[in-house]
């Protein structure tokens, strides 16, 4: 099964960990979230230490950096803080690559229009935010996610909150969805 994303309703005052689904559901695809960069595969969690795929993946995307991260209120320090800055609207300069082990969460992304999509990260998850991307992070109502942090050399984990319309990494990210569509318009012509 594809990973499960949807438009949010964005005039709830709902609780952050509530899935806030817009009234019908709007699911969104993962051909649209490709088309926003964003890059998701399915593997096995419970074999993260010898898996032949993640290990692939690894190797193909130059990811040499690993660690491992519980999030959940008793082994987070200054965990409201953190959860704060994690959904506090942000991009970084390099991709954000989350693979979920354990628990769940909700990884919120801008979409080119700037609605909010919700994407619903469960154990087997591996997803890929691109450099540039707005996004932000919850925990759902489990309130427990394991996550393996992955990154191209020394990881830089410095999040530049919005507004960020020149920084390069915007930019670069911008360009390369204007790109897309004018490549899509043209192949469709
Ligand atoms: C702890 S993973 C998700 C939070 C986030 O967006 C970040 O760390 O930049
Ligand atoms: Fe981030």
């Amino acid at each position: 099964m594809a990973i499960e994303a949807w438009f949010m309703d964005e005039t709830s005052g709902e609780d952050q960990r509530l899935p806030r689904h817009c009234y019908p559901k709007e699911l969104v695809s993962p051909d649209y979230l490709a088309e926003l960069g964003v890059l998701y595969w399915r593997l096995n969690p419970e074999n993260y230490e010898n898996d032949a795929e993640l290990k692939k993946i690894r190797e193909d995307r130059g990811y040499n950096y690993m660690d491992l991260l519980d999030i959940c209120p008793e082994k987070v320090a200054d965990f409201k803080e953190k959860l704060k800055n994690f959904y506090t609207e942000h991009i970084h300069a390099d991709e954000e690559i989350r693979y979920c082990l354990e628990g769940s969460a909700y990884f919120d992304v801008r979409d080119k229009y700037d609605r909010w999509i919700r994407i619903w990260i469960k154990a087997g998850d591996l997803i890929i935010l691109p450099a540039g991307i707005y996004h932000r992070f919850t925990l759902d109502t489990g309130d427990y996610v394991k996550l393996m942090r992955l990154f191209v050399g020394e990881p830089v984990w410095t999040a530049h909150n919005r507004p960020q319309e020149d920084h390069p990494a915007r930019k670069e990210y911008i360009k390369n969805l204007v790109t897309e569509k004018v490549g899509a318009a043209l192949e469709a012509y």
